[in-house]
């Protein structure tokens, strides 16, 4: 992240605040949804509702741990390809953390703006749909989200931690962690990934095949790059490249964050019951679906 200082200071006074709250006191819920209370605030969500998004913001949605920084990270890659200038950080990138003045602060940044938020899509202000802004939709398998989750909230000391796995995958299927249930976030996208403006990209495919998936993201948001220049941000973007530098660009936090980056990592946490469980409830919200279907859940999340 180019504007390190500000990025990092802000994910450091998030973590601060962590280190003084208990799990049971951590989330607060705005409108159904549990939020961390240490990253967000009901008077910022009250001035969301006045954020004017511009028709080139870039808008990078996703459900926690289904590869936000990953895709931020190609963005400001891609800025860097074509115009020669590093992107910076004016402020924390996630759209609805931070004070409520930053919204009045984003109105004097260049673009274009990159917007990255973990919103369900029916909670994203109206004015990125009235300004037509593009937006670009990373899924990830549920299994492998859940397990990311429960290590990120169990591995860094500051974060309050769950007493189990099986504490925190009931919490996970009942919808009761940051940004509340993936199964909620993914059937409220599942009527917009054909939407005008809006492009989805899965975190397994993006693995798969790093330089075909970034060929496509920058075709989304119109970046016109050579080949080469292709190659150049895909040998920049992958895991291990990302995490040997994640001090640098995230702080004491990065290597925590930048974990495994691996697909099938839920083998090695979830029971016969949790796959069950996990496999009914996707074919309770999901199956026969357009997003199920992009899921490639049977390739993912089927041993
Ligand atoms: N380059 C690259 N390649 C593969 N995987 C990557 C990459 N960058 C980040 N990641 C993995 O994404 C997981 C973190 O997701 P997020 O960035 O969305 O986390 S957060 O919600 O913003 O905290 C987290 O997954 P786990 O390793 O499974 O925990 C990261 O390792």
């Amino acid at each position: 992240m180019a504007n390190k200082s500000k990025f990092i200071d802000y994910i450091d006074e998030a973590l601060e605040k962590s280190k003084e709250t208990a799990l049971s006191h951590l989330f607060f819920t705005h409108q159904g949804i549990p939020y961390p209370i240490t990253m967000c605030t009901s008077e910022t969500f009250q001035a969301l509702d006045t954020f004017e998004a511009r028709s080139d913001d870039i808008v990078l949605a996703s459900y926690p741990k289904c590869g936000s920084n990953w895709i931020l990270h190609i963005i400001s890659e891609l800025i860097f390809a074509e115009s020669n200038k590093k992107y910076e950080y004016p402020e924390f990138p996630i759209l609805e953390c931070g004070d409520p003045e930053k919204y009045q602060r984003m109105k004097q940044f260049p673009s274009p703006r990159i917007l990255a938020t973990h919103l369900h899509y029916d909670k994203l202000p109206a004015s990125i749909f009235n300004n037509k802004a593009k937006i670009l939709v990373i899924f990830r398998n549920p299994k492998d989200t859940a397990v990311s989750f429960f290590h990120f909230h169990n591995d860094v000391p500051d974060i309050p931690s769950y007493g189990s796995w099986d504490e925190f995958f009931r919490h996970f299927m009942k919808g009761q962690v940051s940004w509340g249930s993936y199964f909620d976030f993914a059937i409220n996208w599942n009527k917009h990934l054909d939407d005008e403006n809006v492009k989805f990209i899965l975190y397994e495919d993006l693995k798969k095949n790093l330089t075909a998936g970034i060929k496509q993201i920058a075709e989304f948001f119109g970046f016109s790059l050579t080949g080469e220049q292709i190659e150049t941000v895909s040998a920049q973007s992958t895991f291990q490249a990302m995490r040997a530098k994640s001090q640098e660009t995230h702080g004491a936090v990065g290597p925590f964050l930048f974990r495994k980056g691996e697909v099938g990592d839920w083998k090695n946490l979830f029971s016969e019951t949790q796959n069950k469980e996990m496999d009914e409830k996707f074919q309770e919200c999901l199956a026969g679906t357009p997003l199920g279907a992009k899921l490639k859940y049977e390739s993912y999340c089927h041993a």
